[in-house]
């Protein structure tokens, strides 16, 4: 499904209507209606008693439209005004007429003490206030009303956007609508999924209103669901042998750090991947060895981490694999970092880079675009801030765009992960990842993920589909367990859980 920002949803509407010949007034009408159609399973609307608060703009509109739909289920309706009346849109001036000739009661408000007696009897509350068209920051009798709305024992369903979220960011300063249902029109929208607006909006139910699913292919954010994953991944043959799955050569480890490429390897493993090998610098090879019977170590020259004289050997080793993971453990030694880039140099085919070898890229100032390899990054936001020479802060206020910026740049696919996980894609693409839980926040995580696409690639998935699935059933993975354990669980429990994450995600 696509994710607008509130450009994007302005251009769907506007779209609707020019494109489509649907009128603004069939649109609302839509929305109005389906704040009580899409509740109706949860909500009992009928006999119940509801508050309804209407902005002036066109979110009040809907709310117009939904308390005639909530009084036709049986409802007790009153509505609330609230802002200078003035200011009403003229379609929200038409909804209005109609609820007065239904008699529905309905006053304009200038204080928020006004509502108070109606907010403490109230079954619903129907936030209707402020949606896509919030311009600055909540005061006044607004904002003291949305504090009495939130100490309210009502369900509290908002309209579009819970009131107060500002619709690219999610942001809100802590004033902002907590609502059990979020209804949101014409698609989800980025106040929807980002931190901390997702912790605003309760249970979203979306409703495209009618709009037609063609008219929004131009916004090249996805969020991501498991139908979308259900469709990428492979099928396995019935006859397939180890050879057709793939063959994956991990370079990882160093001392101190010997356990971050066996995590890669099993990622890979239970992901489904033919065959596994797991390239290691000689001193750490031993320890290693044997310890997951179905990963194949190299030792790779006498140290204890990777020296620009191991490019030639390991060089050797890649021949026979599909897809390489560099960088898992591998620390940040000199030449460990020379040994990086010498070997990117001289790689041809498909590098999936996590961890240490992103530190190496950022502090040799490598450039990618100008490597003959193809390439996914898995950095998170540190990682990532560091390649772009940015503060975290500010990486974190726009991580879409920064992913999509970086990798049309580069010609990478980027995987940022974090709260939410985003792939771009060299064409600008930004898949949003709806998958994961806290509980991921934990050593380990990252590399069982590098494992896991860098299989799916082998697989035979695209690059920037191996990427997308692979954040998904990995973090879907660690879903199943948060549920059976809540936090506490490991990144070896992740790979193990992925073969139910793959069969979860395959069930129709
Ligand atoms: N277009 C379409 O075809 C469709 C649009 N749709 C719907 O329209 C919505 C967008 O409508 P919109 O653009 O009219 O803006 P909207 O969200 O109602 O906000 C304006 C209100 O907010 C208030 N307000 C703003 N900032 C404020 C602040 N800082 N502090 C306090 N108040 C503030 C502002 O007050 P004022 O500035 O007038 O005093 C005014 O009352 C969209 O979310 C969806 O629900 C659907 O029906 C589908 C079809
Ligand atoms: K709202």
């Amino acid at each position: 499904m696509k994710l607008l920002n509130k450009i994007e949803s302005q251009k769907l509407d506007s779209l609707a209507i020019n494109e489509y010949g649907l009128s603004e007034s069939t649109l609302m009408e839509s929305a109005g209606a389906s704040v009580i159609s899409l509740t109706s399973n949860y909500i009992q609307w009928d006999a119940a008693k509801v508050v309804v608060l209407c902005g002036t703009g066109n979110n009040g509109g809907d709310g117009f439209v939904a308390a005639r739909y909530a009084t036709l289920m049986g409802a007790d309706v009153v509505i609330f005004i609230v802002g200078n009346i003035s200011h009403l849109t003229k379609i929200s001036q038409a909804y209005k007429a109609i609820v007065e000739k239904m008699k529905i009661p309905i006053k304009a408000i200038q204080k928020a003490e006004e509502t108070y007696r109606f907010l403490e009897d109230a079954d619903i509350i129907v936030d209707a206030l402020i949606g896509t068209g919030l311009t600055s920051a909540i005061k006044g009798e607004k904002a003291k009303l949305i504090n009495r709305v939130n100490v309210s024992s009502a369900i509290r369903v908002s309209i579009d956007i819970p009131s107060g979220l500002v619709c690219d960011s999610g942001e809100c300063n802590g004033l902002a609508i907590k609502a059990d249902y979020t209804i949101a029109m014409g698609s989800i929208k980025r106040a929807h999924v980002l931190y901390p607006g997702c912790e605003y909006c309760g249970t979203i139910l979306v409703s495209r209103i009618g709009i037609p699913s063609k008219a929004d292919e131009f916004c090249k954010t996805e969020w991501v669901e498991k139908k979308d994953i259900e469709e990428m991944l492979p099928h396995r043959m019935k006859i397939g042998h180890k050879g057709n799955y793939g063959t994956i050569g991990i370079i990882a480890g160093s001392e101190g750090l010997e356990g971050a490429g066996l995590l890669t390897a099993c990622g890979a493993l239970y992901a489904g991947s033919g065959k596994v090998h797991l390239l290691v610098p000689g001193e750490i090879a031993l320890s290693i060895t044997g310890k997951v019977p179905e990963i194949m170590v190299s030792s790779i020259g006498e140290k204890n981490c990777f020296f620009v004289s191991d490019v030639e050997p390991v060089l050797q080793k890649l021949k026979s694999y599909n897809v390489v993971a560099l960088g898992t453990g591998i620390g940040r030694h000199l030449q460990t970092q020379l040994f990086v880039k010498e070997l990117l140099l001289k790689i041809n085919g498909t590098v999936i880079l996590d961890a240490d070898a992103l530190y190496a890229i950022a502090s040799l100032h490598i450039s990618l675009k100008e490597l003959p390899g193809q390439f996914i990054l898995t950095p998170h936001v540190g990682e990532f801030a560091r390649l772009i020479n940015k503060e975290v802060v500010e990486v974190e206020q726009n991580r879409i765009e920064w992913a999509r910026l970086y990798a049309q740049e580069n010609q990478v696919v980027l995987v940022l992960k974090g709260y939410p996980t985003v792939t771009a894609t060299p064409l600008g693409e930004v898949f949003v990842n709806s998958t994961g839980n806290p509980g991921m926040a934990t050593g380990g995580m990252g590399d069982v993920l590098t494992g896991v696409i860098s299989s799916l690639y082998g697989q035979d998935m695209e690059l920037d589909k191996a990427a997308v699935a692979g954040v998904y059933m990995h973090s879907l993975a660690a879903d199943l367990l948060a549920e059976e354990k809540g936090v506490g669980f490991t990144a070896s429990e992740v790979a193990e859980k992925i073969p139910q994450s793959r069969m979860l995600i395959s069930e129709k």
